[in-house]
C-alpha cells in the first residue's frame, strides 16, 4: 500500500503561506496582487479549472479578473486583449486557458504575454531563462509537483525519473527541471513519447515516475517498478451516466494496481490538480513582489 500524496492538503498549505505573506506584504506598503485570466469558447473542464482559479485568488487576498470571450474570437482580437493587460499596471500575472479554439495560434497568443506577466511560465524567455537556472517563472503544474515532492521530502538526487509525455506545459519543462541542479533535481532522467518503443522497459526502471499523456488508465500496475513514487498528472472526464455530474475523473495511471507496487502516489483528483492552481498564486505573488525580474532588464 502507498503513502498517498495528498495535493489537497498540501495545496491548503502553501495558500496559507501565500495569505500570509500577502498580508505581510501589503503591511509594508505592497500592492495587492492581481491576477487575470482570459477565457475563450465553453469547454467544460476549462471553465472549471478557471473557476477553481479565480476562487483560490479570493481565498488568499489576490484581486482576479476573469475576461471571458466566445468561440469565435478572432486572433487578432484576442492578441489585443493580451496586449491590454500587458500594459496595465495594476495586473500582475496573466494566464490565457488551454485549449483554444483551432483557428487561434497558441504559441502566438501565450508568446504576446510580456515575460514579466507570464505566471504560466510558457514564454520562451521564462522556459529558456528555466532551462539555464535562471530565476523564471516556471510553469505551474511542474512547479507543483516540485512543491509536493519537497513537501514529502522525497529524495530525486540521483534518481532515475522516468517522464511521459513531452507537452510544452507539462512533460518538457518536468524533464528538465528533475534534471538539472536543483532540490528537489539532480536526476538522471528519461523522457518517453508517443515514439517511444517498448514504453513499459522504461516505466519499469523507475523510481520516479510522473506521468502526463492524456489517456486514462494508461499506465497499469505491472508497468511499475516496486517502490516507485508515481507522479499522475492525467485529469480525464470519463462519462459516467450513474454519477450526479455525469463523468468521473481519471489519472493517466489506473490508481489501484498502481498503488500496489508504488511507494508514493497522487491521487486524482486532489493530487497534483490543486497543486497546479496554487503554484500559479505563487507565481503571481512572486510577480507582484517584482522578484523574477528584479535586477534582470529584459529584451522583448
Ligand atoms: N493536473 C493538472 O494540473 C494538469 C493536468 N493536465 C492533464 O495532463 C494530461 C496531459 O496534459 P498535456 O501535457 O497538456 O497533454 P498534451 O496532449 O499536450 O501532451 C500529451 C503528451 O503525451 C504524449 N503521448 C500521447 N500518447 C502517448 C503514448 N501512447 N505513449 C507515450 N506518450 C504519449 C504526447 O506525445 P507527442 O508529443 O508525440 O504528441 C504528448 O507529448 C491531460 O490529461 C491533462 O488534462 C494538464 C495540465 C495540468
Ligand atoms: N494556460 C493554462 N494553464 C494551465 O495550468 C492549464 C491550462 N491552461 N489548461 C488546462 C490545464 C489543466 N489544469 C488543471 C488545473 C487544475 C486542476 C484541478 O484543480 N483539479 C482538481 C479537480 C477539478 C475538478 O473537479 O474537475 C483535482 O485534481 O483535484 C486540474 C487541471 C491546468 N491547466
Amino acid at each position: 500500500m502507498a503513502e498517498i500524496l495528498d495535493g489537497k492538503l498540501t495545496s491548503q498549505a502553501l495558500k496559507d503561506q501565500i495569505a500570509e505573506e500577502v498580508k505581510a506584504f501589503r503591511a509594508e506598503g505592497g500592492k495587492q496582487p492581481h491576477l487575470a485570466a482570459i477565457l475563450v469558447g465553453e469547454d467544460g473542464a476549462s471553465q472549471t479549472y478557471v473557476n477553481h482559479k479565480v476562487k483560490a485568488c479570493d481565498e488568499v487576498g489576490f484581486k482576479s479578473t476573469l475576461k471571458r470571450f466566445p468561440a469565435d474570437i478572432s486572433e487578432e482580437e484576442l492578441l489585443k486583449v493580451v496586449e491590454d493587460i500587458n500594459a496595465d499596471d495594476d495586473i500582475d500575472g496573466l494566464i490565457v486557458q488551454l485549449p483554444l479554439p483551432k483557428h487561434i495560434s497558441v504559441q502566438k497568443v501565450t508568446d504576446r504575454i510580456v515575460p514579466e506577466k507570464d505566471v504560466d511560465g510558457f514564454h520562451p524567455v521564462n522556459v529558456g531563462r528555466m532551462t539555464k537556472n535562471l530565476p523564471s517563472y516556471i510553469s505551474a503544474t511542474p512547479f507543483g509537483i516540485l512543491k509536493l515532492i519537497e513537501h514529502y521530502n522525497i529524495d530525486t538526487f540521483g534518481k532515475h525519473c522516468v517522464v511521459v509525455g513531452r507537452s510544452n506545459i507539462v512533460g518538457s519543462p518536468m524533464s528538465i527541471l528533475m534534471a538539472r541542479n536543483g532540490k528537489p533535481g539532480n536526476a538522471t532522467v528519461t523522457l518517453c513519447h508517443r515514439y517511444t518503443q517498448g514504453l513499459e522497459q522504461y516505466t519499469r526502471q523507475a523510481d520516479i515516475l510522473i506521468v502526463a499523456v492524456g489517456i486514462p488508465e494508461f499506465i497499469k500496475g505491472d508497468m511499475v517498478k516496486e517502490g516507485a513514487v508515481v507522479i499522475d498528472v492525467g485529469i480525464t472526464r470519463v462519462e459516467d451516466a450513474s454519477k450526479k455530474r455525469g463523468y468521473v475523473l481519471k489519472g493517466d495511471c489506473e490508481f489501484s494496481s498502481c498503488e500496489e507496487k508504488a511507494s508514493h502516489i497522487t491521487p486524482v483528483p486532489g493530487g497534483v490538480g490543486p497543486m497546479t492552481i496554487s503554484s500559479l498564486l505563487y507565481n503571481t505573488l512572486m510577480s507582484a513582489r517584482n522578484e523574477v525580474y528584479q535586477s534582470d532588464v529584459l529584451v522583448k
